[in-house]
């Protein structure tokens, strides 16, 4: 008998018979959600999160940092107004084993904060988490004065053996293969002794709205950072040794996972409305307000959230995805249903993401008729009239969501595996089908 595990099981990807016209309330932003529960746990006094994600990797953020002493309560938020995480800090202690699962924020970001535990934490993950690199991050902690047994790859699994506090001071990095490592320095820093200051040395520096991101989350807990905007030296930042607020923050929607639905009215000539839309954020995915209206959209922004319509007509797109490089699976999906040839540029950093999501889009849309080729940098992708197969998504949730955006314009495309999904956003199945009022 044919297995039917949530891995193998195939989930007929939804054909749209018309245009789709639908409000969508996209669940909290995993980038904003773990930065939270890292900063909450540092900080000198109770905090809350309200609305956060709970996905795989949030959970796996959170039962992380509980292993390590950090109490995170369910409640209802000061005012009594929806769901929220308590988080009452404590003295981080070891030993504790951390599951990263495949998730980039835990496997970046808490090494740091295990360097200021009592103790030994062993990190450990999905067999992926071992090809991610993590050397950025090791490196610099060994300069600041940790000490971390690893099989000297400069990858997963490791143990950080806390001392209780760490030296910090300058360090130089190479971030080119992930902006998470300065993130991950910069978010522990002001628990430092002598705080950080993070130079990249690289050539490239990708995901610079997450680093950004992470500069704002922290000054608003508190710490001062200067940075190279705030008229700093290029590709340095400096963070202050200091105490952290505990703070009331409500998390925004997620603004990449808004993508597959804000596409699926770009590819029906519909409309979707994303409610809770941030009218100012650090998040990459506002950059798809301009890359989705290239390609064929419209959009207004107004006091009820994101209302996205499309044209019926879709086009391809010429564009650097360096800064926003996780939207690249949701554009090559939908460029491959364009009706002109597409270049995505700058992102060869995510041969190391969750998979090779160059290859495994190449791969995934040319089994189903299409003409797709890797550069050194990204893709070139010529569309071609699809038909129906199997998408695999290689434990990718962004692959899952691509897949489900191609299904709904080219018929019997089945997922493989959508509930990795969950990795950041658990509800996609129903959220997709309740969109198309299946
Ligand atoms: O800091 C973050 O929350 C993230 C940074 C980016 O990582 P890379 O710079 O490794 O691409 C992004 O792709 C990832 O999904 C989330
Ligand atoms: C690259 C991604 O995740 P991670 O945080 O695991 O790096 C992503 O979500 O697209």
């Amino acid at each position: 008998m044919a297995p039917n595990n949530a891995h193998t099981a195939l989930w007929p990807a939804p054909h749209a018979s018309g245009a789709v016209d639908a409000t969508v309330h996209v669940p909290g932003s995993k980038s904003v959600t773990n930065r939270a529960l890292v900063l909450a746990a540092l900080a000198s006094e109770p905090g809350w999160l309200r609305r956060p994600l709970r996905s795989r990797d949030t959970l796996l953020m959170a039962a992380a940092l509980r292993a390590m002493g950090v109490e995170i309560e369910e409640g209802m938020g000061p005012e009594g107004t929806g769901e929220a995480w308590r988080v009452l800090p404590t003295g981080l202690r070891g030993p504790a084993t951390v599951d990263v699962g495949n998730a980039g924020t835990v496997m970046r970001f808490l090494p740091p904060v295990a360097a200021l535990a009592d103790g030994p934490i062993r990190f450990d993950g999905d067999p992926r988490s071992y090809e991610r690199p993590l050397n950025g991050v090791i490196d610099a902690l060994r300069a600041l004065g940790a000490r971390i047994d690893d099989d000297g790859r400069g990858a997963l699994p490791l143990t950080v053996h806390g001392g209780g506090a760490l030296d910090g001071g300058p360090v130089e990095i190479d971030a080119s293969s992930s902006s998470q490592f300065v993130s991950a320095l910069l978010l522990s820093g002001p628990r430092f002794n002598q705080g950080v200051e993070v130079r990249h040395t690289g050539s490239t520096l990708p995901s610079l709205p997450h680093i950004r991101m992470t500069v704002d989350m922290l000054r608003a807990v508190g710490a001062q950072v200067d940075t190279p905007e705030s008229g700093g030296e290029p590709n340095v930042w400096r963070v202050t040794p200091g105490a952290l607020l505990g703070r009331d923050l409500t998390i925004e929607p997620d603004l990449s996972n808004a993508q597959p639905f804000l596409a699926a009215a770009l590819v029906t000539g519909g409309k979707v409305l994303i409610p809770d839309w941030p009218a100012r954020t650090t998040q990459p995915g506002d950059h798809l307000r301009e890359i989705f209206t290239e390609m064929g959209g419209s959009c207004e922004l107004t006091e009820y959230g994101l209302e996205f319509t499309g044209s019926g007509a879709v086009h391809g797109i010429d564009v650097d995805l360096g800064e926003v490089g996780e939207l690249t699976p949701g554009i090559a999906a939908v460029a491959a249903l364009a009706d002109s040839p597409s270049t995505l540029r700058g992102v060869s950093h995510l041969r190391l993401h969750e998979t090779d999501r160059l290859a495994a889009l190449t791969k995934e849309i040319n089994e189903l008729g299409g003409d797709v080729t890797e550069t050194a940098d990204g893709l070139h992708i010529r569309p071609r009239p699809l038909h129906g197969g199997v998408f695999h998504t290689y434990d990718d949730h962004r692959m899952a969501t691509a897949g489900a955006i191609i299904g709904l314009a080219v018929k019997d495309v089945q997922i493989e595996n959508v509930a990795t999904t969950a990795k950041t956003l658990p509800d996609f199945p129903d959220l997709w089908t309740g969109m198309l009022g299946k």
